[in-house]
């Protein structure tokens, strides 16, 4: 067996990483997420940044009801899955290694007749973006994507081309994470509306307008 290096400030517990599978009771749903860490490394566990943006919007936060919706870098799907839970119309997007899991977690899930306003699809970050018309979301969620300094341009690309408010979900492990929020704050106005001590999880919002973030 491969050894697996563990950083206890980066992954999650050990003994989380290695199930798998994971159950949550989310928006009134059990939801049992199939995890494969060895075979898809961290697109297939749940994230501490993806439980703590769930309970934000279970929390009501956010009118999700009928919005338009795009999660990028889902994972596993928990975030996306409970956000059509609550009422929304989501895209669920990764990479394309991430889709197959992805799309098994919608399908086992997501009641049949809600899984019409759902999709699956892939975006890497950057890339083919013209597939995502900007203005067609009302609110983009990410948990966890902040951590890969390679990707930064791209995703902050991304989050330029959709063209709609933001919440990001994330623990601040580094600079470079920092420096991600600093570029972050030159596009948007960014606020944070969250945080979870326990878990060391922020919640940003960022919106292209002030009134966006003043909500
Ligand atoms: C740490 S995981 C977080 C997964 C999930 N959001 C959660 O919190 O449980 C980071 C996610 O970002 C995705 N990702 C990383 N780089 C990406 C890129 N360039 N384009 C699209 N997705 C990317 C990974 O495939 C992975 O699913």
């Amino acid at each position: 067996m491969a050894l697996v290096p563990y950083d206890e400030n980066v992954l999650p517990a050990l003994s989380k990483l290695h199930q798998a599978s994971t159950e949550f009771t989310l928006a009134n749903h059990r939801i049992r997420l199939s995890q494969d860490w060895k075979r898809l490394g961290v697109a297939a566990v749940v994230w501490d940044a993806a439980i703590v943006l769930c309970m934000y919007l279970e929390a009501g936060n956010v009118d999700l009801k009928g919005k338009r919706v795009i999660e990028l870098g889902a994972g596993t799907g928990l975030v996306g899955i409970v956000a059509a839970l609550l009422g929304a119309n989501v895209t669920i997007t990764d990479r394309a290694p991430a889709l197959e899991l992805l799309s098994a977690n919608v399908r086992e899930n997501v009641p049949p007749d809600q899984q019409g306003a759902m999709r699956v699809s892939e975006l890497t970050w950057g890339e083919n973006l013209e597939l995502y018309s900007p203005g067609s979301f009302d609110l983009i969620l990410g948990a966890d994507i902040v951590y890969l300094e390679e990707s930064f341009p791209a995703l902050l690309r991304t989050l330029e081309h959709l063209s709609a408010e933001v919440l990001l979900s994330c623990r601040i492990r580094y600079e470079r994470d920092e420096r991600f929020l600093m570029e972050l704050r030159q596009r948007f106005n960014v606020k944070e509306v969250y945080y979870d001590s326990q878990r060391d999880i922020h919640i940003y919002k960022a919106g292209k307008s002030r009134s966006s973030t003043e909500l």
